[in-house]
């Protein structure tokens, strides 16, 4: 998987080079390119905003840093492309370029686990201020799949965080980026339901002890009390992972009660 982010800020995105994200780049698995926005401005200030038309706060990301960094990452995947073969089937070859913004779709495990296996090259562009002028995103359209999404309702200062997080939540479903993919398969979202709580020594921590059936050694009635104790949180956390399920197209990955 090959990510590109568009940036003021590309420091913000050091983190991603730390743990298992690191190794996963390390190991080649991904590949994280990180693009100063400044770069793409040309003025003596490296001015990537301006005042709003139609007046308003706040100020404006301008189009052209924009295009212009985006230009950079087509005409490099274009040249990284493989030759496409006479026989091979119709695609659509444009990277997905996701743009985090509170109006967007709301990101949710499905999609992270579409995006995983789906996906070959996601180009990310994190807003600052007011947001990016709303040509490069219509320009966009013709060289990418464009994707606003949204972490969720609420407004940051930036979408270099949604980014993080993004790549995060993705990267740990391709396989090999996980140290022990199993721990996988039991965890919040997969199957529709909130994970089971934990436990590990010692035995009794401030008077309080772990529950018995976990020391029982009795596999079936332990593997039913975490089910049950999932089936609880759920309800009692997110009842609304039980009733709604979305029309969106962006559905419960493997959904089971
Ligand atoms: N909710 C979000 O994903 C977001 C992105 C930028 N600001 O808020």
């Amino acid at each position: 998987m090959r990510y590109d982010v568009v940036t003021i800020f590309p420091e913000y995105l050091e983190p991603l080079r730390l743990s298992l994200l690191g190794k996963a780049q390390e190991s080649g698995l991904v590949q994280l390119n990180l693009h100063n926005l400044r770069d793409f401005a040309f003025d003596r200030h490296k001015t990537v905003d301006d005042t709003p038309y139609g007046g308003g706060a706040g100020m404006v990301m301008k189009a052209e840093p924009w295009g212009l960094a985006l230009d950079s990452i087509l005409n490099s995947a274009l040249s990284n492309q493989p030759a496409v073969t006479a026989d091979a089937e119709p695609h659509d070859a444009r990277p997905l370029l996701i743009v985090p913004s509170p109006a967007g779709k709301v990101f949710n495990q499905a999609k992270a686990y579409e995006l995983a296996e789906q996906e070959h090259h996601i180009v990310f562009a994190p807003a600052r201020y007011e947001g990016i002028d709303e040509r490069v995103l219509n320009w966009a359209e013709d060289h990418f799949r464009v994707m606003p999404v949204s972490l969720g309702d609420y407004v940051l200062y930036g979408g270099e965080v949604a980014v993080m997080a993004m790549i995060e939540a993705v990267t740990r479903l391709i396989p090999g980026a996980m140290g022990n993919p199993e721990s996988l398969d039991e965890e919040s979202h997969t199957g529709g339901l909130l994970e089971y709580p934990v436990y590990t020594k010692p035995s009794v921590w401030r008077e309080r002890e772990v529950p018995a059936v976990l020391l029982s050694g009795n596999h079936a009635a332990i593997a039913r009390w975490r089910r049950d104790q999932q089936i609880e949180r759920t309800f009692a956390r997110r009842f609304d992972m039980i009733e709604t399920y979305p029309e969106d197209g962006w559905d419960k990955k493997d959904r089971k009660l």
